[in-house]
């Protein structure tokens, strides 16, 4: 039923009249006059209206019911709000009127039943009237292709006169009928609205106008009829040619109520108005008689009065109507009540065919301009819209390509930000590096101008005491004895101090060589000042740029490239400071070295004023306290266990440490090639020495490494400190190499630069060194430019023999020709030693000095050979090639009047040797075969002193590296 009334309610076709019926609740007047309630609402669509009268005497009715039974479209009771009446009544009528239908909603009633109520409604329970028009402009608001214009006219049929309530002034206005039957109010007024509130404000004018007088019925009762009609023009947005035109009205009428005289108690003026709104309400009930009549259409009289002539297309002709009837509950209102339901169940029987009004306006020929023109305004909105969308569409894509482009550009701008960043960086590590480098080579440089500079003190402080010490000995010489005075100037050594005025030249070169290391070491200290500088902006700017890493660049894998470089470059850094700190002890160990040589310096010095002193004591006889004795007899004691000490500890010098402690790290010479290995690559230069050094060595002689117990660990080896040595630019080095230069024509090694001072082992514990084997700084000179002469040079000399030499290490500078044999330089050698002979042959033996000298000689040879023999037994591991002969670089220490006596020792050492050795083959190492020549033997006796060649310290003792060749075999 509900889904059939839905269906009805839209659309066109025949549509029967929709009654609805509102009961609103009692009034306070009846309840005070004793109603009661008369009309039930029973379910939503029956009322139930109950005759009060209850006559026993009325025959009549006695067999009647009391109860009426209605059913309607709707029923409303007193709990029914405005907005429920307005939604099931009229709002569903909008849509239709929108799009070209008519529509009629009008209420009917006696006076009081709520008519008014219903269609304005009151402040703050706003009627049908303003709800439907609000939902009118709603509708129109929400359609996108359709252009709305709605106007309105408000009017009141008062005692049959039309006024217009939104023009009062106009009079009273005809009705006129056109051509097609249409009923138009001739002259009222059509005011455009365009917004609910407009309408709103109409409405409030208008009402203000209407005619409404209080009765005894009703306080504000209606006296006339009130029509509003809302007319609503639609079309197209596109105009054309032909324009369709859908016209809808609406029409909202509240209808003066029916009253009776008697209860209304009108008089005069109320009364006229009573019957005139009787009589137009009498007319719509006869029409409404005449269309509900089931046996079909009569004819509708409507013309009997306005009323029915306004709502001729409501009640019968295009519209779609509802009726909304109003009864009073109470049962003093029961007739009005019931006549009111009569006619509200006959009018639903009232059937109208709903059409659409559609006009077809054909424009004039002279509004085609401004049609072409709105058209044409129309394809430019639409072409608009078109060009916006197609805008968005191309701005998405375009977004979307900026996007890409900004992350390519992106990528783009990390690869290159990466790429800048790496080499920044590298660049900063590499300047860095180099400066740091520069910097340990200028540390190094100081060092070893400092040593250079110690180890010219030292020369010239020995010559000063040698000096010193010839001026005592011609002076206590001449007065104790004549002889001897003339033997001492007759066997002086030629070019003496004393002899020639003149200083030697190795102190001449000292003192200028101190100058010049004194401006070497101001220059190296502004050098480093200026590199300390420059390292430490590298280093601020490899700061900043590591601080920027990630500032910069996004991607944490390239962050963690890039931090991984800069550790590498932490590590390079420790790993300088490391080398750093191995020079740093090797310069340590040599100041040690060189302090304790010093001190060897001073005690030979203190040595010679207590033996001059007793001899000054002894020659004249001179009466010394016991205790004086005593201390003498005490000092020759401890001379002769500082003698153990010093050879102690000149056995166990720091260059022994040295070399010792590195044995086991010491990579093989082989090995030098392989960089990896190595703290810094190596130099060509290094290389080239290298090479030299190797060309040095017969083919077929293979190097053989002594390894001895360490005596201290030490982080880097000997060779690689010797390489990073070989690669440090030393300044001092290059100064050194540029004074000798500048001094001494060809006094430099093959190395290029003179060999380090080192210390020698002291051998000889006798002040008194006639024979000048004791190592002083002087004498070291003075053998390094006499050994920078080629002597050492391998090769057949003019004899066709071949020459040979010892080498103890390949970065040391040549320690002494063994000899040549039939050389020249063996005769230079013999000529010394001749020398040496005649003048220690020729002593005063009575004198005590004679005594102590040859006592003094006796030791040092005795400790010479017992020395000699601990070293020979720790000089192992010695291999010869082939017929090649062997020479102990240590024989130089030799000492014995008797060659045959130390060749038998060197034969007995050299049996435990090969012994030993055999040991050894058995490992894997080839036996040894060691040939000797007698005269080499000899010519290696340290008793032939030759002056000149001082022995050298056994620094490295055990690396023995033998050339030569046996002429006449021995076997050793
Ligand atoms: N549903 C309702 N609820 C509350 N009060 C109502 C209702 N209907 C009507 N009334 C009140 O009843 C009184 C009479 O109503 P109204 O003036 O609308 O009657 P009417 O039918 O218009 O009378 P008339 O024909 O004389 O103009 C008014 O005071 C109105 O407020």
């Amino acid at each position: 039923m509900a889904e059939l009334k839905s269906q009805s309610k839209t659309g066109g076709g025949e549509q029967n009249l929709m009654v609805a019926l509102r009961i609103r609740p009692m009034a306070q007047d009846e309840i005070l006059q004793g109603a009661n309630p008369a009309a039930y609402k029973v379910e939503n669509n029956m009322v139930v209206l109950l005759d009060p009268a209850d006559d026993s005497d009325d025959i009549l009715r006695a067999n009647r019911s009391r109860e009426k039974q209605y059913v309607f479209d709707s029923i409303f009771d007193g709990t029914c709000s405005q907005k429920d009446v307005y939604e099931e009544t009229t709002k569903f009528l909008i849509p239709n009127v929108t799009s070209g239908y008519n529509a009629t909603v009008f209420a009917y009633g006696p006076t009081g039943a709520g008519k008014t109520y219903t269609m304005l409604g009151k402040d703050g329970e706003p009627g049908i009237m303003v709800q439907a028009l609000n939902d009118l402009f709603l509708e129109m608001r929400q359609s996108t292709d359709k252009t709305y214009k709605v106007t309105m006219s408000y009017l009141e049929i008062y005692n049959e006169m039309i006024r217009d309530l939104l023009n009062p002034d106009s009079g009273f206005l005809e009705l006129r009928e056109d051509a097609k039957g249409s009923v138009q109010v001739a002259g009222i007024s059509e005011v455009t609205a365009r917004s609910t509130e407009e309408v709103m404000n109409m409405l409030v004018k208008g009402n203000l106008e209407r005619t409404q007088e209080p009765t005894a019925a009703n306080a504000t009762s209606s006296r006339s009829h009130a029509i509003l009609q809302v007319t609503v023009r639609q079309r197209n947005k596109t105009r054309n040619i032909m324009q369709e035109v859908r016209t809808g009205r609406l029409y909202l009428v509240d209808l003066a109520g029916s009253e009776r005289a008697a209860n209304t108690h009108n008089r005069g003026k109320r009364m006229v108005e009573g019957a005139h709104i009787n009589r137009s309400l009498l007319a719509l009930g006869n029409c409404i008689n005449a269309l509900s009549d089931k046996n079909g259409p009569k004819y509708i009289n409507y013309r009997d009065s306005k009323l029915t002539r306004l709502l001729k297309d409501a009640l019968g002709g295009n519209c779609r109507t509802v009726m909304i009837a109003h009864i009073s509950p109470a049962s003093t209102q029961f007739e009005e009540s019931r006549n009111t339901l009569v006619y509200a169940d006959r009018a639903k029987h009232i059937k109208t065919k709903v059409r659409r009004n559609v006009t077809d306006v054909a424009y004039h020929i002279a509004q085609y301009s401004n049609i072409i023109s709105e058209l044409r305004d129309e394809i430019m909105r639409l072409r608009g819209k078109l060009t916006e969308q197609t805008q968005q569409k191309h701005s998405v894509a375009n977004i979307q390509a900026v996007q890409s482009e900004v992350v390519e550009s992106q990528k783009k701008t990390d690869k290159a930000d990466v790429t800048f960043f790496k080499e920044q960086l590298l660049t900063s590590f590499k300047d860095q590096m180099e400066l740091r480098k520069t910097l340990m080579e200028l540390n190094n440089a100081s060092m070893e101008i400092s040593l250079e500079t110690n180890r010219n003190q030292l020369v010239i402080s020995e010559f000063q005491v040698e000096k010193a010490r010839e001026l005592r000995n011609r002076e206590g010489t001449s007065m104790t004895d004549n002889k001897f005075s003339e033997d001492d100037k007759e066997n002086n050594v030629p070019g003496s101090v004393v002899s020639s005025g003149v200083e030697p030249v190795e102190v001449q070169m000292a003192r200028n060589e101190l100058k010049v290391l004194h401006e070497e070491k101001h220059k190296t200290e502004r050098v480093k000042t200026t590199i300390q500088r420059e390292l430490e902006a590298a280093r601020n700017k490899t700061q900043k740029l590591e601080e920027m890493i990630p500032l910069r660049i996004n991607n944490a894998d390239q962050q963690e490239i890039l931090k991984l470089l800069c550790r590498v470059h932490q590590l390079e850094i420790e790993s300088l400071e490391g080398q750093s700190a191995g020079l740093l002890r090797d310069f340590q160990i040599r100041h040690k070295d060189m302090v304790i040589t010093k001190l060897h310096h001073y005690r030979n010095i203190s040595d010679d004023i207590i033996n001059r002193q007793k001899r000054i004591i002894d020659e004249n006889n001179l009466l010394c306290p016991p205790e004086l004795l005593q201390l003498y007899e005490l000092y020759k004691e401890e001379l002769s266990h500082n003698l153990l000490k010093w050879d102690d500890i000149s056995s166990y010098s720091s260059i022994d440490k040295i070399t010792s402690s590195n044995a086991p790290s010491t990579p093989k010479i082989e090995d030098v090639d392989n960089d990896s290995n190595k703290v810094f690559t190596q130099s060509a230069k290094a290389k080239h020495i290298q090479q030299a050094e190797r060309s040095m060595y017969p083919q077929d002689l293979e190097i053989v490494e002594h390894v001895s117990t360490p005596t201290a660990p030490s982080r880097i080896s000997y060779e690689d400190r010797t390489i990073i040595n070989a690669n440090t630019r030393s300044i001092a080095a290059l100064a050194a190499k540029k004074r000798n230069q500048a001094n001494i024509s060809g006094a430099t090694d093959k190395f290029g630069q003179r060999p380090l001072y080192r210390p020698q082992p002291l051998i000889d514990d006798d002040d008194f060194d006639p024979f000048g084997t004791k190592l002083t700084p002087s004498r070291l000179a003075l053998h390094n430019r006499n050994m920078s002469e080629g002597l050492y040079s391998n090769g057949l000399g003019d004899d066709g023999l071949e020459r040979f030499s010892t080498i103890t290490d390949p970065n040391l500078p040549p320690l002494r020709t063994i000899g040549t044999i039939g050389s020249k330089r063996i005769q230079e050698q013999e000529e010394a030693r001749r020398r040496a002979v005649r003048y220690t042959g020729n002593g005063n033996n009575n004198s005590y000095l004679e005594k102590s000298r040859k006592q003094a000689r006796k030791n040092a040879e005795q400790k010479n050979r017992n020395q000699q023999r601990r070293k020979i037994s720790t000089n192992s591991n010695i291999r010869y090639g082939g017929a090649r002969a062997a020479v102990i670089d240590d024989s130089s220490t030799l000492r014995s009047n008797t060659p045959n006596t130390v060749l038998s020792d060197i034969n007995k050492r050299n049996n435990n040797h090969i012994q030993k050795n055999k040991k050894i083959s058995s490992q894997g190492i080839n036996t040894l075969t060691v040939n000797q020549p007698e005269d080499l033997v000899d010519s290696i006796i340290p008793d032939r002193k030759i002056r000149g060649l001082p022995t050298i310290p056994q620094y490295r003792k055990g690396d023995i590296t033998v050339t030569g060749t046996a002429t006449n075999a021995a076997r050793f």
